[in-house]
């Protein structure tokens, strides 16, 4: 029983790290972000951030890379359940949109507040 319960669980993480290569792969959005947090690393070791800034410049990138993974999914099962245009499908896709914008807005702000001192 412990074994099956485990093996599940393995195939699950097998599973998610699975849609995070295909949506490194394929998603142009989570790309740009996912270079715009290579950039903010090596930003993060010039600068020589202190340990907290640190974790709250890794905490807002893999918010943004979520909640973008969540957008596509999102959108994904709109353009499958109803291709054609529709008032509501518009409406999914832009909440889903705003989701992003809140988090992208968030690590900008993180970003300033770790980075502005510095100049
Ligand atoms: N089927 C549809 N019906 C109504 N409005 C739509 C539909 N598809 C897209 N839209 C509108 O167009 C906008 C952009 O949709 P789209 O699916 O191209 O998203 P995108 O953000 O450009 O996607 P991607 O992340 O793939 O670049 C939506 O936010 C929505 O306002």
């Amino acid at each position: 029983m412990w074994n099956s319960y485990l093996g599940k669980r393995l195939k699950g993480c097998g599973y998610a790290f699975k849609g995070a290569l295909l949506l490194l792969r394929h998603e142009a959005s989570i790309q740009v972000q996912a270079v715009i947090g290579i950039i903010m690393t090596v930003a993060g070791f010039y600068f020589e951030i202190s340990t907290t800034e640190w974790i709250l410049q890794i905490f807002a990138i893999g918010l943004v890379m979520s909640i973008e993974g969540l957008n596509t999914a999102a959108e994904e099962i709109a353009d499958f359940v109803h291709p054609d245009f529709h008032n509501k499908i518009g409406f999914i896709k832009d909440v889903a949109a705003g989701a992003v914008f809140f988090a992208a807005f968030t690590a900008v702000i993180i970003g300033c507040i770790i980075y502005i001192p510095k100049f």
